[in-house]
């Protein structure tokens, strides 16, 4: 388990991570979100022994963090930033030269398999595709078979097919018996891939949930949307089970907020039979790790 208590950093007169705790267990797959400045990445720093924090401890699976920086060294992967990678060598030649610099290494063509780089593996960095080039940099942060891996939004910028393919390479890691900790500004992603998320804000941590556990406490972010001319029902539909709240747009649609969606779908749809109104338009919409984000930080992650 990694274990973080009262982690702090400050720059000058700016304490950019204050006083952070919280735990990562074993074999999971844990998303960091927040947005620009929030001290994700200085957070993670810290944890791989790049950065010093002012106060607080890091207890990596029993290695003090703090004090024995070159011990997590050996335990932890880090993706390098797709544009770090040599460009005129070849993937096996980048696989090999940075085997070299580890007493052990894994084996260049299980790496090469595991990543489905067999393909390119005689082919220049600089002709790979973007997906390509992602998976060769996790690759290169597991050649000495780590036991935790950091990787810094590792999907930024690939098309949805080489995202997908990347979440398949990150659930592997995980599979082999890997503790995962990702930055990511995909909600989608961190929905679909992590077991747990923090969101932090303005060098905080807001929470750490499950994302199932965050969407369920927003859960009055869901709607029901539909067509209504006649103003003088809602108050009626102010009464039906679970709904939050009522609005009525100049294009008369009603939106219900509510914070049990199925049962008030169901109820409205009798109220709706039984005063002949035929709810045109009808749609639903749950709330969403996006809409999370906007409740607890007031950005929107998709923008920043
Ligand atoms: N070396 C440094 N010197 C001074 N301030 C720094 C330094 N590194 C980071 N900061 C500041 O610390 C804050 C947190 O930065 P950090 O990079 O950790 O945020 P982040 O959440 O990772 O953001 P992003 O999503 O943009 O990567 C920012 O306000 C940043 O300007």
């Amino acid at each position: 388990m990694i274990r973080i208590r009262q982690l702090t950093k400050r720059y000058g007169p700016h304490t950019v991570v204050k006083g952070i705790s919280f735990d990562v267990q074993e074999q999971e797959i844990f998303g960091m979100l927040g947005p620009n400045g929030a001290g994700k990445t200085t957070t993670m720093e810290m944890i791989e022994g790049l950065r010093k924090p002012d106060e607080g401890s890091i207890d990596l699976f029993g290695v003090d963090g703090v004090r024995q920086p070159q011990s997590v060294k050996a335990m932890i992967g880090v993706q390098l930033q797709s544009t770090a990678l040599f460009d005129h060598l070849t993937v096996k030649e980048s696989i090999e030269l940075y085997a070299s610099f580890y007493p052990q290494a894994r084996k260049t063509s299980e790496l090469l398999q595991a990543f489905h780089l067999q393909e390119k593996e005689n082919d220049r960095v600089k002709h790979l595709s973007g997906g390509q080039r992602q998976r060769l940099a996790i690759a290169l942060a597991v050649v000495h078979d780590p036991k935790v891996i950091f990787l810094d939004e590792p999907t930024t910028g690939l098309d949805p097919k080489a995202r997908r393919d990347l979440w398949d390479v990150v659930f592997q890691l995980r599979d082999e018996g890997r503790t995962i900790i990702l930055s990511t500004h995909y909600m989608e992603e961190a929905e679909i891939l992590c077991d747990r998320v923090a969101i932090m804000n303005k060098g905080e941590m807001i929470d750490v949930r499950k994302p199932a556990e965050w969407i369920r406490n927003l859960s009055s972010q869901n709607r029901i949307t539909f067509l209504l001319s006649d103003k003088t029902y809602l108050p009626e539909l102010q009464r039906i089970s679970g709904v939050t709240d009522v609005k009525l747009d100049q294009d008369d649609t009603v939106t219900l907020h509510t914070n049990e969606l199925s049962e008030t779908l169901s109820d409205l749809i009798l109220w709706a039979k039984e005063k002949h109104l035929p709810l045109n338009g009808l749609g639903t919409r749950t709330a969403t790790l996006e809409d999370v984000f906007l409740a607890h930080t007031g950005e929107r992650l998709s923008e920043v």
